[in-house]
């Protein structure tokens, strides 16, 4: 792969240029030693069958029925066929995902064996650690340019200290060169030199097109060193040339690197087919043709279909295999069966099988390579969890201030309830006409700060499509997920608290000390801290935004009411209390910022032509006063438990984060 090779243009041939062309020589030797696949030679698949229950009669059906497959490194192969031919489906399965595409995907069940190297995999995580797979909706980051994109990216996949260097030492200065000098090169291989530093696109900002996403996509999985790169669709949505440039690029860099690289594709053009160096062409889930690309022709010629001239073979093999649309459509399916069946017997059948047997024995003498080195050369490219959760937070920080989405928008808005509540709650009185008004004030403004965190929802959700395929690929994990999300929230939460605080706190003259403002301070912090845990938590759980959001709102309605402001603790009904009230945050809000106000505060009581009439009976009444808790007396709340109360609160966020971690966890 070239690095940017600017500085040896010209004749200048100072000593400053020497060295430049000195650390660029070492970065490409660097690159290669790095990103060079030395431990894979082959991967083979035998007899893969994954069945289903079928939607409509209940009884098993195979999706993919008895396919093989052989390819050694360095080689291409497109998966072709008509659209539900079970492209997907087994492409999921050689990158170890056992699931079909559709939603069934927990009665699928599947048969058959992968090889690496001849030998049987001792677990699906050997393969898993190796490969990398580029779905077909893609997901990234719309608030980072595309060379961050890659950046983050080369960061989750490798260790600061796992590239060797050209003198065969190792370090991280090494190593940040050669992932440099890679995302270079990948971002001109790729074409997308002149948006290296636009951002992908947020649904605010206007990014990159879609074309320019996908090939990031690819882009992106390349950067992660893999040994086998297995891609579903990577032309589609692109014009004919730009699929080409990226299978022509993706099979240069499987040449050099000795990748092997499995792709499933629709309608390549004549030229991008010829890319190939195999192929592996479906039908109904069955194997029609497998092997070298040169050959397909010489194939289809000897049992009897010969293709014809100046005619896209992958057009014509589509078209053969296609029943759909067939006029007579048990003609097609009698002739796809003919081919299946000429297929079992044919040269190029027994050739197939020949290699894997072939590659079985060696995998059995050890000649073709051991497991355990790649075992071990994929552990020690693994970053540890701390770096992965800086890189995460790093990636989260940036998004946090770049896209308003994630903060922005509820920093506006909770700047905007802020300066409404101060002006609606103005000056308030240390007096009972006021004391209806502050308790109004206190629930109103924290059930409403923790209601706003449903905005939060699709910037969590970005982050949960982009975890999902970071943890499918090997890069990320639940635990880091939760951490960086966590970190990266408590400082903005912290200062949506202050401002909030700051602007209603003195204008609506809530009690006036500094310790009284700031334990406001301290509870409206955590009702945020618990709406936002409440959101990543059911988020995770059901990732679609109209459905979280719904939930959202439906769990805050429900605190809301029985948080102890709507009907006091002490006459709110037994199951509600027992069931939801104890374990609702904002019951521990509500209460404390009472406490806050009414504990120490005394107000006047009012006036009439009669003398004094105080609407709540205190020891000061005779004194034209209200202690205030007496107010509190009503709700049943007494000072002195806020320490606990912290304490519960922290209790309820680690619940909610430890629920999602567990959901995350469980997501494959
Ligand atoms: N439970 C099920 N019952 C019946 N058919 C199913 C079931 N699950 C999946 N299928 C079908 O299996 C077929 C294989 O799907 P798959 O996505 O693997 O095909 P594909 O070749 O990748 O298609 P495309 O090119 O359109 O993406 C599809 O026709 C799908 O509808």
């Amino acid at each position: 792969m070239s690095s940017s090779s600017a500085a040896s243009c010209g004749g200048d041939q100072s000593p400053a240029s020497k060295e430049v062309q000195t650390i660029d020589a070492d970065i490409e030797r660097g690159a290669d030693s790095h990103f060079l696949n030395t431990t894979v030679r082959s991967l083979a698949w035998k007899g893969i069958t994954v069945t289903v229950k079928d939607r409509e009669t209940g009884l098993p059906k195979n999706l993919v029925d008895n396919v093989d497959g052989f390819l050694e490194a360095g080689e291409v192969l497109a998966i072709l066929g008509p659209s539900g031919s079970g492209k997907t489906t087994l492409l999921n399965h050689l990158a170890t995902r056992h699931q079909t595409s559709a939603s069934s995907t927990s009665s699928a069940s599947s048969q058959g064996t992968l090889l690496l190297n001849g030998q049987p995999l001792p677990s699906i995580s050997t393969l898993r650690s190796i490969t990398r797979f580029v779905e077909q909706e893609d997901s990234l980051v719309g608030a980072l340019t595309v060379r961050e994109t890659l950046a983050f990216t080369a960061r989750l996949s490798t260790s600061s200290s796992s590239s060797s260097s050209p003198s065969g030492g190792s370090t991280k200065k090494e190593a940040w060169r050669d992932r440099a000098s890679r995302i270079e090169a990948l971002i001109d291989a790729f074409g997308l030199r002149n948006q290296a530093d636009a951002l992908v696109g947020t649904p605010l900002r206007k990014g990159i097109s879609g074309g320019q996403k996908r090939r990031l996509g690819v882009a992106c999985q390349l950067v992660t060193a893999p040994r086998v790169l297995v891609l579903d669709e990577p032309t589609s949505g692109l014009d004919s040339v730009a699929g080409w440039e990226v299978i022509k690029f993706l099979g240069e860099v499987a040449k050099r690197e000795r990748l092997i690289v499995i792709a499933s594709i629709h309608q390549p053009s004549t030229a991008t087919f010829n890319l190939f160096d195999k192929i592996l062409l479906m039908s109904r889930g069955k194997t029609h043709y497998f092997g070298p690309v040169r050959q397909v022709a010489g194939h289809y010629e000897a049992i009897g279909y010969p293709i014809p001239l100046h005619v896209n073979p992958a057009e014509f093999l589509l078209e053969m295999t296609n029943t759909d649309f067939a006029v007579d459509r048990d003609e097609a399916g009698r002739r796809l069966e003919a081919m299946q069946t000429a297929w079992t017997t044919s040269e190029a059948g027994k050739a197939v099988r020949g290699a894997i047997e072939r590659a079985e024995g060696e995998g059995e003498k050890g000649s073709g390579g051991g497991l355990r080195e790649v075992e071990v050369e994929a552990a020690s490219k693994k970053p540890g969890l701390l770096s992965v959760v800086l890189t995460l937070l790093h990636r989260n920080f940036v998004k946090s201030y770049r896209d308003v989405v994630v903060y922005g928008i509820r920093l506006a808005m909770y700047f905007g309830l802020a300066i409404m509540m101060g002006t609606v709650w103005l000056r308030l009185d240390a007096a009972q006409e006021s004391i209806i008004p502050f308790i109004n004030a206190i629930f109103f403004g924290s059930a409403f700060m923790s209601f706003m965190a449903c905005a939060y929802s699709p910037a969590y959700l970005e982050d949960y499509m982009q975890f999902i395929k970071e943890k499918r690929n090997g890069l990320s994990g639940a635990t880091a997920m939760i951490i960086s999300n966590f970190l990266i929230g408590v400082p903005y939460l912290f200062i949506f608290s202050l401002i909030f605080s700051a602007i209603t706190y003195w204008l609506s003259n809530f009690q006036p000390t500094a310790q009284a403002f700031f334990t406001s301070v301290l509870w409206i912090f955590l009702d945020l801290v618990a709406a936002e845990s409440l959101v990543v938590l059911l988020a995770s759980i059901f990732p679609s935004f109209v459905v979280s959001l719904a939930l959202i709102a439906f769990a805050n309605g429900l605190w809301m009411s029985v948080d102890g402001f709507m009907v006091p603790p002490t006459i709110l009904n037994v199951f509600y209390r027992y069931v939801f009230h104890f374990w609702d945050y904002q019951k521990y809000v509500f209460e404390n910022m009472m406490v806050n106000e009414f504990s120490e505060r005394v107000y006047t009581c009012a006036t009439t032509a009669t003398g004094c009439q105080c609407m709540w009976q205190t020891d000061l009444a005779d004194q034209c006063l209200i202690r205030g808790q007496g107010v509190l007396d009503q709700y049943g709340y007494q000072p002195g438990y806020m320490g606990k109360d912290v304490g519960i609160m922290m209790g309820i966020i680690a619940g909610y984060r430890i629920a999602a971690w567990i959901v995350l966890k469980l997501k494959s």
